[in-house]
């Protein structure tokens, strides 16, 4: 796979565990991330819209893209499918934006399998207790579904050790500056340095 400017992150987690409030303080404090819009066939909740929280496809459509080879992955969760298309993530990445890719562990082994220089970061709730609260707190999903995303939750942290850091979100602000400093960390490195400052790199070489 071509080289590109960007940086590809990928962030997972177990529902609940406050990836999305997580990636969206970044966004806020960071004007050279962006998220990436994954296509999936759930029905939006209530509060989402089409093209902002997903691209929100029906079965036929998102076979249809399979088939059309439009995925970069794409996996089952629950009973859904969810996808990352390639267009626009490689199209940030080429703009020299650095990109979170918000899929779950199916997805990241099929990522990492094509890119392995992106960087995976894994998000931890500091208890089962605090997880099976945060979801009953967002009010968005029935006792059954809770019961389900819970269950689903102990097999994606299996998954943990995948990933290159861990962040337990207990205090958010702390895991707020934890995920921050380590998309700092990532603009240092030298492969990331070569690429984007070639011409100060040559200079100071040049004697
Ligand atoms: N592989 C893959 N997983 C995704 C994608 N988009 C979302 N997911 C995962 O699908 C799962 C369910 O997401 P969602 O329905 O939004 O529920 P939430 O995690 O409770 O907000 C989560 O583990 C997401 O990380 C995608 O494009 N690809
Ligand atoms: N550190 C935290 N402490 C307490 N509640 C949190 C924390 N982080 C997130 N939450 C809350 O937990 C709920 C689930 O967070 P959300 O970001 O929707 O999770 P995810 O995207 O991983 O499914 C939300 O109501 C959110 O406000």
């Amino acid at each position: 796979m071509d080289k590109h400017k960007g940086n590809l992150f990928i962030l997972s987690a177990p529902s609940g565990a406050g990836k999305s409030t997580l990636y969206k303080a970044l966004l806020s404090q960071d004007k050279n991330v962006r998220i990436s819009i994954s296509h999936t066939t759930r029905e939006a909740r209530k509060g989402e819209e089409h093209g902002r929280e997903y691209y929100f496809t029906d079965v036929e459509d998102f076979l249809d893209m399979i088939a059309d080879d439009a995925f970069f992955e794409h996996a089952q969760v629950f009973d859904n499918y969810y996808g990352t298309s390639k267009t626009s993530v490689f199209s940030m990445l080429e703009q020299g934006l650095d990109v979170i890719l918000e899929i779950d562990w199916q997805g990241a082994r099929q990522v990492r399998q094509l890119y392995p220089e992106a960087l995976g970061i894994f998000i931890l709730p500091p208890s089962l207790n605090a997880l099976e609260e945060r979801l009953r707190g967002r009010g968005t999903d029935s006792d059954d579904v809770i019961q389900r995303r819970m269950s689903k939750a102990v097999n994606e942290m299996s998954h943990y050790d995948e990933y290159d850091f861990a962040i337990v979100n207990d205090d958010f602000d702390t895991a707020l500056s934890q995920l921050q400093s380590i998309f700092t960390a990532m603009r240092s490195k030298t492969t990331v340095m070569r690429e984007k400052h070639g011409n100060l790199i040559n200079d100071l070489l040049s004697l």
